[in-house]
């Protein structure tokens, strides 16, 4: 499926939760949406799945909107941190709603995934812990096998053995069959891996959208001595540097293979500091 994003804008008031933001997500790919708090993540995710209107602008799905769209509702699951499910459901009715809605819904893999997270089919949601209802709302985004599986920050209370489980299973199912899955985290380390393409918005505005690998390849982080990665990084631009004991690792755009060729120690940058980064600058310009 293609989104497109067209003059997205969201006024609340006076604030501008989204700004005349516009671009296009362009089949089955696991995104990275990142932001600092309040940069207009959740919004555009709310607005995606028909679930809130623009103030103006548009988003298309496959050339059709969102909004009061039921048809289109069907391809688009959006699993948020809490407040997914009505809390006097028992664990088997929610899945029995969720397997009503979604025409793609994978019975199996959800009975595999009660199992994996030691969930009670007789347990009722408002029974449950926090940790247990997030890895509800996991299973219920993976089984819809909705062709724009959306998560937004679906993991609250889940612990990191929980939190890796869950990484690993989206991976195979991503690989077993292809889908457009939207992730959108502050624990950015923990998942990053996984993106294949990122954006960050700040501030209701698209400051970044770039393939994972092309991120990675364009920046790295270099140490060594402080005269040889201030030579090094002389005339680039610089994301952040650190001096201890007579050492120092700068964060850089640069290739990694460019650093080893002057003979420095040479890594991948977090996309959490490029994020940081990005944003911060933004801020400040
Ligand atoms: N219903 C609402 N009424 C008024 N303002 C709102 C509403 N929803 C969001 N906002 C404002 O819009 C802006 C963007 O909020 P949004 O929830 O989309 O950000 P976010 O990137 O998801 O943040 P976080 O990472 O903290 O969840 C914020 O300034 C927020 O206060």
């Amino acid at each position: 499926m293609k989104i497109e994003v067209k003059g997205l804008t969201k006024r609340y008031k006076d604030n501008y939760a989204l700004n005349n933001v516009s671009f296009t997500l362009d089949g089955p790919k696991i995104y990275g949406l990142l932001g600092r708090n309040g940069a207009g993540k959740t919004t555009f995710m709310d607005i995606l799945s028909g679930q809130i209107l623009a103030s103006n602008g548009k988003i298309e799905i496959d050339g059709e909107e969102p909004f009061d769209n039921q048809k289109l509702t069907e391809s688009i699951c959006l699993i948020k941190e809490g407040h997914n499910f009505k809390k006097d459901l028992k664990v088997k009715n929610v899945l029995k709603v969720y397997s009503f809605f979604y025409p793609k819904w994978d019975q199996e893999l959800a009975d595999k995934l009660i199992k994996e997270y030691n969930l009670n089919l007789n347990s009722k949601v408002k029974t449950l812990s926090k940790g247990m209802e997030s890895a509800l709302g996991i299973i219920v985004g993976l089984s819809s096998k909705a062709p724009i599986t959306i998560f937004d920050e679906p993991y609250i209370g889940l612990d990191a053995a929980a939190r890796k489980k869950f990484y690993e299973i989206m991976l195979e199912e991503y690989e077993a069959e292809k889908r457009i899955i939207i992730f959108s985290t502050h624990l950015i380390d923990e998942v990053s891996l996984l993106f294949e393409e990122v954006l960050i918005l700040q501030e209701g505005s698209l400051v970044l959208m770039e393939e994972a690998d092309m991120l990675r390849n364009s920046t790295c982080a270099v140490s060594g001595t402080i005269e040889e990665v201030e030579a090094f990084i002389s005339g680039k631009e610089v994301i952040e540097k650190k001096q201890l004991a007579g050492m120092m690792t700068a964060y850089v755009y640069s290739s990694i293979q460019e650093a080893k060729m002057h003979g420095l120690n040479a890594e991948g940058v977090p996309i959490q500091e490029l994020m940081i980064y990005l944003t911060e600058r933004k801020k400040g310009a």
